[in-house]
């Protein structure tokens, strides 16, 4: 293999420890311990991996976890009157309700729902407006995440062509977003784009984020290109295990890519850890103090 391994599990954990550090200075002088609510509706396996990752990180981090668990029934309404309990907490700093709800529950409405003071996912119309025209506000995890990524491997990206698969609210966009703030020249590709291969030739930069099982093939790749890869698909083995891919064709891409970050153990830890940031920072902000370095600290 010739690319660089982007060890996302090994920023992440130098990121929780300089949150952690910034966390424990914000009880010591001013009294401050920022709090995290994280909302889960119904027993989604997947989501509940993830809440209880959530979960935990953040009282590693030294930071209040309050665990909301609604029945799957739960009604659009009652969802609404717990999150503005959750707004008005002062123990609560950060709000996150994980998705995907059950259907009969309108999310955009959910997350129109939350303070964007407390919105951590980043996810709420005011969050994504600052966003979109470089105001400061709370940032997506993934996006963020992916960028502290890129900065492993690139000081500057001024210049560089990137090319974002996937448009979603969640990723696709925001990304495209951070990168056009980096001053990169930015593609944004979807279902309905032509010609993906060549497309995603021309890039300095791959982010795929599309949710298709290796769609990305080692030819699809830019010599010496650096591929940041979002999906997580679960596969299912002929032996009835399940395992991660990636959205892209790992072993193909890292024979030709200059960096590429794995999956596992890429991006997604760099989502927890980001939502951690973002709490603290939230909390900061709420508290009338500047926002925290959140230099992740050096590496081994
Ligand atoms: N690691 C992490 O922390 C996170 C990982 N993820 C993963 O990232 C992936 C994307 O998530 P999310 O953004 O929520 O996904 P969505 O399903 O919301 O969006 C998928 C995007 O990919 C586009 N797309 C789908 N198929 C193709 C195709 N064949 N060619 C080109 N574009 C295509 C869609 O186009 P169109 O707009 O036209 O429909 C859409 O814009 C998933 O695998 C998800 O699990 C997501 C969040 C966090
Ligand atoms: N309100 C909300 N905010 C989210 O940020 C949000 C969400 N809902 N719904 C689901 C997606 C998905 N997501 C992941 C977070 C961590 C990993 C992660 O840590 N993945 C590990 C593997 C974990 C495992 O073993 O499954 C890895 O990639 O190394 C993956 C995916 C956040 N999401």
């Amino acid at each position: 293999m010739t690319a660089q391994r982007i060890d996302g599990k090994a920023l992440a954990a130098r990121l929780q420890e300089t949150v952690a550090a910034r966390t424990a200075g914000l009880g010591a002088t001013q009294g401050l311990r920022p709090g995290l609510a994280v909302v889960l509706v119904g027993s989604d396996p997947a989501s509940q991996v993830y809440v209880r990752s959530k979960r935990r990180r953040t009282a590693e981090a030294g930071m209040q976890s309050f665990a909301h668990e609604l029945p799957e029934d739960t009604g659009e309404a009652a969802l609404l009157e717990l999150i503005a309990r959750l707004n008005t907490d002062p123990a609560v700093h950060g709000v996150l309700v994980q998705l995907p709800l059950p259907a009969h529950i309108d999310p955009m409405r959910v997350l129109a729902a939350i303070d964007p003071a407390k919105d951590v996912d980043g996810f709420h119309v005011v969050n994504a407006g600052r966003l979109a025209t470089g105001q400061p506000g709370l940032v997506p995890c993934t996006p963020l995440g992916c960028m502290m990524l890129l900065r492993e491997r690139h000081a500057d990206l001024s210049g560089l062509h990137a090319v974002v698969l996937g448009r979603s609210n969640i990723v696709g966009k925001p990304m495209a977003q951070l990168l056009l703030a980096e001053n990169c020249t930015v593609t944004v590709v979807h279902s309905r784009s032509r010609d993906l291969p060549m497309l995603c030739r021309q890039a300095d930069i791959l982010v795929a984020a599309v949710g298709r099982p290796e769609l990305v093939r080692g030819d699809w790749i830019r010599p010496g290109a650096t591929v940041i890869d979002v999906g997580i698909n679960r596969v299912v083995r002929p032996d009835g295990t399940a395992r991660l891919i990636g959205d892209v064709a790992f072993d193909e891409a890292a024979a030709v890519a200059g960096a590429i970050t794995p999956v596992p153990g890429g991006v997604g830890p760099m989502t927890i850890a980001c939502l951690l940031a973002n709490t603290l920072i939230a909390s900061c902000r709420q508290a009338g103090l500047p926002d925290p370095d959140l230099t992740p600290a050096p590496g081994a």
